[in-house]
């Protein structure tokens, strides 16, 4: 958001919103401190959706789906192809905005704030909620630079190698590069660009990591240090991963959200529950591979 466009902005009450042009600035959190306190008394959700249809055009991608995310967990969506599982992880960041034909109804809020709301920066919203994607895309750059990027862009404090050393550490690549950090990150392997991504993104403190099927691309063995690493940044993170990998789903989430053709969220529960006894026909044909 350019400087010009951080004017006084009208409440959901009609009120005026007395936060500075500098204060917005220099806060990047798109939910302010009263918004996020009033989420914390009151639950632990961290992404609820309500009542959600996406369109592309005139095709219905999502269908009045609604969910509530929880905090500190890892959430999985599953279902067929096609039935919107992508377009739900990129309604949480935004990253829909970017495709022209796409449309978003209802209400999808981050802590309690709407992420559609006109007051809110895309791109402070995407350092907030980062995103994680199918084939590794690290930059041709140095691995230092690839996980320095990020806040360097933001313009975020703090001592740079630190930062880095930290981001590293937590996706579990650190002890494999700490003494290659000059090397290009395309020279990693497929799998420790995963983790060199997964760094870059938690290396601008976000809350939320969307991965949309992060290991589909990897080895068994890369796939397996991933779902390790992705159970141990839920301790820190709300991690919602798409899968296509039931028993990836089954092994590392919490929770399960299962979409079935034309965009319909059928049922979304614990995980054990999920594949264990699962309330609708549907899902348990879809689980047991009578379909899909
Ligand atoms: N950019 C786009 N433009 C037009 N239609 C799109 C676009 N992205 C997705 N769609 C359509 O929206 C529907 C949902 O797609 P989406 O990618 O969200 O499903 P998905 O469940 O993630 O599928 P997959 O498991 O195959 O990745 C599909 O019919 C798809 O063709």
């Amino acid at each position: 958001m350019s400087q010009n466009e951080n004017t006084t902005t009208t409440t959901d009450e009609g009120g005026t919103d007395p936060q500075t042009d500098d204060e917005k600035l220099i806060s990047t959190d798109v939910t302010t401190g009263e918004e996020s306190a009033r989420a914390a008394a009151t639950s632990r959700t961290m992404v609820e959706a309500r009542g959600v249809d996406v369109y592309y055009g005139d095709l219905q991608a999502l269908d009045d789906v609604s969910l509530e995310i929880p905090e500190g967990k890892v959430t999985a969506m599953i279902g067929p192809s096609g039935c919107g599982k992508s377009t739900f992880l990129r309604c949480i960041n935004r990253m829909n905005d970017l495709v022209d034909s796409a449309r978003v109804e209802g209400d999808l809020l981050l802590k309690g704030k709407n992420v559609y709301d006109d007051d809110v920066d895309p791109v402070a919203l995407r350092r907030q909620v980062g995103m994680v994607f199918q084939e590794p895309n690290p930059f041709p750059k140095s691995i230092y630079d690839n996980v320095a990027y990020g806040r360097r862009i933001q313009g975020l404090e703090g001592d740079m190698d630190e930062e880095v050393e930290k981001a590293l550490r937590r996706a579990a690549l650190w002890d494999e590069v700490n003494d290659q950090l000059d090397k290009s990150g395309l020279d990693l392997s497929g799998g420790q660009q995963q983790r060199l991504c997964i760094a870059r993104a938690i290396a601008v403190d976000p809350e939320v990591i969307l991965m949309d099927e992060p290991a589909s691309a990897l080895d068994p063995i890369a796939t397996s240090k991933i779902e390790d690493l992705i159970e141990e940044l839920a301790e820190d993170y709300t991690v919602v991963i798409v899968t296509h990998n039931m028993q990836q789903a089954a092994r590392i989430s919490d929770q399960t959200a299962v979409f079935l053709t034309g965009g319909e969220l059928v049922e979304f529960d614990d995980t054990q529950k999920i594949f264990e006894n699962p309330e609708h026909d549907r899902v348990e044909d879809y689980i047991t591979g009578k379909f899909g």
